[in-house]
């Protein structure tokens, strides 16, 4: 068993993280729970943020609040001198209601609406990276309507496929994200944007996908912008203040993932970049980067109580916990893997290899598939790591389940900062049928 950050194995055979006993919290909040080791999140920004100091490049580090957003989770954010990358009103909402300032938070997505667009403009957020000739003009009609000048980066599609999950790369040609380097899309929409007084283009956005475990991809995207950026130049007089590359940097899940450290990423990063603006003969630009799994994803772990058992003989035994793909999608949609252990029984010897299975009514509902395991007894607690990266982020109600709560730990102390979703709140949007059955 691997384990990450502050989690250790205390003197009672549990699991601890940030210095508490997650047994104790299990108790304290039920089951399941999530809960989040802030020291790691922490460390990991600022070796983020430090490496580009170190190297005197001029960064902006924007946490992308999709893997996990909360209130608590923005202020810890803002704490630790990031910027924030938010995709929808409702992170945007989040980052306003955790005081999170505007002038850091950057607007993704290929199909933002008006109001969404315009809720942004009117908070003056640092920037919105502009996705397809849509919302250009949309872009300009709220301009006009609040006599204001839009910060923006483009976002480009250069054409770069990562070694990833086929649903999660982005970067490549087929896809929906972005204006695509290779058939003259950007160059459209540059003459569109710069043109227009209702921008200020800042430079160039892409991301080329998620879980990636090298810093090539990264460096190949850089390279492919910076073949046109010499063109743009005598083009259209326009250098970039601004090339983000994206999140996309992987972590260790299971032994199978060899996860490189954030220093290594932002060395070869600024490397290539440095020496790419020397063969181009711009201004060094800033480099902003947007990591969401690597600063959140082994910081969290999620707490189960184990239920029910099935052997189905001579072929597996199913074992099965309170929680599921209710609170953990990525086993069911990537067919992701997890690493996991009796948290009350830590260092018990492995008797057996059994298969985790959740409580939704979905046979696809599994969370591990063989994993050696101490024979567990009904509420022994099951931890399972790393799910602090689009795991509370993308759970959801089906069967009506109430979303687990999220605590942080740190330094031998707790808070709960999400409250477990309550059977009324899973009513509480609900309206009453107005019946057409007349009763006789
Ligand atoms: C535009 C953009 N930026 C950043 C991220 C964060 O990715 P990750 O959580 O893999 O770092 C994503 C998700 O893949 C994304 O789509
Ligand atoms: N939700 C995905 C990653 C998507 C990244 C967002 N562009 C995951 O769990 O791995």
């Amino acid at each position: 068993m691997f384990l990450h950050g502050s989690s250790k194995v205390n003197e009672r055979n549990h699991l601890e993280i940030g210095g508490v006993d997650a047994a104790e919290l299990a108790s304290k909040y039920g089951t399941p729970l999530y809960i989040y080791d802030v020291a790691l999140i922490r460390d990991r920004a600022r070796s983020f943020k430090n490496t580009f100091e170190k190297l005197g490049v001029k960064a902006q580090v924007a946490y992308a609040s999709k893997a996990f957003s909360s209130v608590a989770m923005f202020q810890l954010v803002e704490e630790e001198g990031l910027s924030l990358d938010v995709v929808s009103g409702g992170e945007l909402y989040t980052a306003v209601t955790a005081g999170f300032p505007a002038d850091r938070i950057h607007f993704h997505g290929n199909n933002k609406s008006k109001e969404e667009l315009e809720m942004a403009i009117k908070l003056k957020i640092g920037c919105i990276v502009v996705d397809n000739f849509h919302e250009i003009e949309l872009l300009k009609e709220l301009a006009a309507q609040e006599n204001t000048v839009v910060p923006i980066l483009l976002r480009v599609t250069p054409g770069v496929e990562a070694h990833t999950h086929d649903y999660i790369t982005t970067g490549q040609e087929d896809s929906k994200f972005g204006f695509d380097l290779q058939n003259g899309q950007v160059e459209r929409a540059m003459e569109n944007v710069l043109s227009s007084s209702a921008f200020n283009m800042l430079g160039y956005h892409c991301h080329i996908g998620s879980q990636i475990f090298d810093a090539t991809g990264f460096v190949l995207a850089a390279e492919k912008i910076f073949t046109k950026v010499s063109y743009w130049r005598d083009t259209f007089q326009y250098e970039p203040k601004v090339v983000n590359l994206g999140g996309g940097f992987g972590i260790r899940y299971t032994d199978e993932d060899e996860p490189l450290p954030a220093t290594y990423y932002v060395e070869k990063i600024v490397k290539s970049i440095k020496g790419l603006v020397a063969e181009s003969g711009i201004e060094m630009p800033e480099i902003w980067i947007e990591p969401g799994r690597s600063l959140v994803g082994d910081a969290g772990t999620t707490i189960y109580s184990i239920g029910s058992e099935k052997e189905v003989p001579n072929i597996r035994k199913y074992v099965s916990v309170d929680g599921g793909m209710s609170d953990n999608i990525r086993p069911a949609l990537y067919q992701a893997k997890y690493e996991a252990a009796l948290a009350n029984r830590m260092n018990d010897k492995n008797d057996e290899s059994v298969s985790i299975a959740g409580k939704c009514c979905e046979s696809g509902d599994m969370l591990i598939w063989d994993l050696p395991l101490p024979k567990a007894n009904p509420d022994d607690l099951l931890a399972v790591f790393c799910t602090g990266a689009y795991g509370y982020s993308m759970a959801n109600n089906y069967n009506r389940i109430p979303r687990p709560p999220v605590v942080f730990a740190e330094n031998g102390e707790e808070q709960l900062v999400i409250k477990r979703e309550t059977y009324q709140d899973l009513v509480a949007l609900d309206l009453p049928l107005k019946s057409k059955v007349t009763q006789s």
